[in-house]
């Protein structure tokens, strides 16, 4: 019997921390119409002559940071998980990773699919919240490739799990460890998006951005919304853990450029709350599945950098799901849903 294509899908990390493959890396990234959604001079400009030749240095000393024996964390966990749940699932099922850009290819994944001779392939993106430009790009750019296919298999496209109740329980438990009740507040730490994607996921134009928390609450009208997904994974974080409403705060990290991004920014309420007198932060980032430069560097290393100048104590990471046995127990199941 032909066996079940699975393609797990992460973002992609640089081949290695040089300057040269962290440029190469940027630049297929940020040169995606998804990432950067302005007119294509306009983006090229930005990105072949200002981000690349500009950020490339200074993202690779990041990179350096956080590289180990065993390569980026991202890339790491990525092909672990890979491996568990090509083990979980058994021999009805053939999984591959790729990664939206740079290395495993998406390409070089769906080949790798194709050769096993699968009848159907289930595409699951590793971002627990839809954005088009994560989830949305990776469906597109798989439709691209097998859309020139001879002979194309039934295809499914998983588009979120920001409640899904499993991957909640571990974020939670995650969290328990450090007992978020001894904490001064807690944050919920998502990756950032323009204001002007957010607002144009929003197919009716009435509601995004129309009103200050028009986003804070998961309803029907707004349910593909990255920012009230996010909202919606953090209150179910928090009710599971017992946190009153007063004590956290869900934030957006990572902006880049000078346009508004999604906010309250993360930098702003830990300045805010070192200002205040808070001593220690308990920090969740559910945005990741894997621990990552944004989560290891950027929250770990340099906001809990800030925050002690400010007089603060600590900034606790509270780690992602990473290659957890629950957590391919969750991606068991979204590989087995119909
Ligand atoms: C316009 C720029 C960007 C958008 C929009 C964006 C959205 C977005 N990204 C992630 C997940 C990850 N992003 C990561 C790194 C990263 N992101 C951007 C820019 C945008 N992201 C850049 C330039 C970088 C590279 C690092 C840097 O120079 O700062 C990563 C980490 C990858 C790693 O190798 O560790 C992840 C993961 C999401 C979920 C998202 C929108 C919802
Ligand atoms: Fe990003
Ligand atoms: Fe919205």
């Amino acid at each position: 019997m032909s066996k079940q294509g699975i393609l797990l899908v992460n973002l992609g990390t640089p081949d290695s921390p040089s300057v040269s493959d962290v440029r190469r890396y940027l630049d297929e990234f940020l040169m995606d119409e998804r990432v950067i959604d302005i007119n294509p001079v306009g983006r090229t400009l930005l990105v072949k002559g200002i981000i690349v030749p500009f950020r490339g240095p200074k993202s690779a000393k990041t990179y350096q940071k956080v590289w180990t024996d065993n390569g980026s964390p991202l890339m790491y966990y990525s092909a672990k998980v890979k491996d568990l749940l090509q083990e979980k699932l058994g021999a009805g099922y053939h999984v591959e990773l790729g990664m939206r850009y740079q290395n495993p290819s998406l390409p070089s994944a769906l080949a790798k699919l194709k050769e096993a001779g699968v009848s159907s392939i289930r595409v699951i993106p590793l971002f627990p919240q839809y954005a088009s430009a994560t989830t949305g790009s990776v469906h597109q750019r798989v439709m691209e490739i097998v859309s020139k296919w001879q002979t194309i298999p039934d295809m499914s496209f998983v588009n979120s799990y920001h409640d899904d109740p499993d991957m909640i329980e571990i974020f939670a438990e995650n969290g328990q460890k450090y007992h978020p009740e001894t904490f001064d507040h807690v944050i919920f730490s998502f990756h950032g998006l323009p204001q002007r994607q957010l607002v144009k996921a929003d197919d009716s134009q009435k509601h995004c951005l129309k009103s200050p928390d028009c986003c804070s609450k998961l309803t029907d009208v707004n349910k593909f919304c990255y920012s009230a997904q996010c909202y919606n994974t953090a209150r179910l974080i928090a009710e599971r853990l017992s946190i009153p409403k007063e004590k956290y705060t869900v934030t957006f990290q990572s902006r880049l450029g000078k346009d508004p991004w999604a906010q309250p920014y993360t930098s702003e309420v830990i300045h805010q709350l070192g200002k205040n007198g808070a001593k220690r932060l308990l920090v969740f980032s559910p945005a990741f599945v894997a621990d990552c430069l944004e989560t290891i560097y950027e929250i770990a290393e340099e906001y809990d950098l800030e925050f002690k100048a400010l007089g603060g104590d600590k900034v606790q990471l509270v780690e992602s799901l990473n290659d957890k046995p629950e957590w391919i127990a969750v991606l068991e199941k979204m590989s087995k849903r119909n």
